[in-house]
């Protein structure tokens, strides 16, 4: 079995992020396997959004290098290029913590717009879809069928021209994923996509980013604070804590790692056992008052 540093897709070394005096990534350094799901956890303000931000290109990192190898061979260093290069070209795809559809448009619309760009340069940016050049048509046809699969995938196929805004929140996530894997990225960023969700959302949600890495061998990247969702999907958890990494491993490693307790349970490292054994008591009196 591969692992994450045999065949990183995205290799993060060194990263440092500082506002004015705070320093919100410190020296920063893991891999994110490619065919991974790769989750990024640490308790509220740990500097994980600034992470994302740093690989997708909305911040330029203080100090560090972020490169990404695309299955061709093709490297990238994220902190040089700007942030539609990062998507364009290096093909890094993302979502947000709040969900950017186009609530006026259609669904089927929704996942259409994501393909703009290569229609565009299909119909010579217009001029060949007024006149039904060949290549436009060609290739407006294999937008509509990679939506439409796209739509099936999600179950959505049903909704496709109801506003994306009268879809409930569950499904508003999903298709805004498949929106993002419709620009077809190699590496897939998703920040809190089980954020809002109930459990039978949360499952369908598991499911699908399931299928994204093993049928379009697509590496997902995502940060959640929804522990149990992170434990039950990810190949690789790597937490932090004040911007520095405090663990890095598979979840079994994770969750039994004693810096990691400490850093959610709020105490030092050898006061574990003893808030550890306290939040037991606390739990089996709350069961029984
Ligand atoms: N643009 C900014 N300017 C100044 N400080 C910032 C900026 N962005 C983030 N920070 C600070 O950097 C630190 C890390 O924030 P960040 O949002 O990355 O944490 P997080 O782990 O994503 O938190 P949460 O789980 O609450 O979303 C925080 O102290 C935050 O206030």
């Amino acid at each position: 079995m591969t692992t994450w540093q045999d065949n990183p897709i995205l290799t993060v070394e060194h990263l440092t992020m500082r506002f004015g005096g705070l320093v919100a990534v410190d020296d920063l350094s893991f891999e994110v396997g490619r065919g991974d799901i790769t989750a990024l956890i640490g308790p509220n303000g740990a500097g994980k959004t600034t992470v994302f931000n740093c690989v997708t290109g909305f911040y330029k990192p203080t100090e560090g290098r972020i490169t990404m190898k695309r299955e061709n061979g093709q490297e990238f260093l994220l902190e040089r290029i700007p942030d539609f290069e990062i998507a364009h070209h290096a093909r890094v795809a993302r979502t947000f913590q709040n969900i950017r559809l186009f609530g006026g448009m259609t669904v089927l619309e929704n996942l259409m717009i994501a393909q703009h760009n290569k229609l565009m340069k299909d119909s010579v940016f217009s001029i060949g879809g007024i006149f039904g050049i060949k290549s436009f048509r060609k290739s407006e046809n294999a937008s509509v069928k990679k939506a439409t699969e796209w739509l099936e995938r999600i179950n959505l196929i049903d909704r496709a021209d109801d506003p994306a805004a009268d879809l409930p929140y569950g499904d508003q996530r999903r298709l805004e994923i498949a929106r993002a894997m419709c620009t077809n990225p190699e590496l897939l960023c998703l920040d809190e996509p089980a954020a809002g969700l109930n459990p039978r959302e949360t499952s369908e949600l598991n499911g699908l980013l399931h299928s994204i890495r093993d049928i379009d061998k697509t590496a997902v990247l995502l940060i959640e604070h929804d522990m149990s969702m992170v434990m039950e999907i990810s190949d690789h958890v790597v937490v932090l804590d004040y911007g520095v990494k405090i663990s890095d491993g598979d979840a079994d490693f994770v969750q039994n790692d004693p810096r990691v307790i400490a850093a959610y349970l709020g105490v030092d490292d050898d006061e574990v056992e003893v808030a550890e054994a306290e939040a037991k008591v606390g739990q089996k009196e709350g069961a029984t008052s």
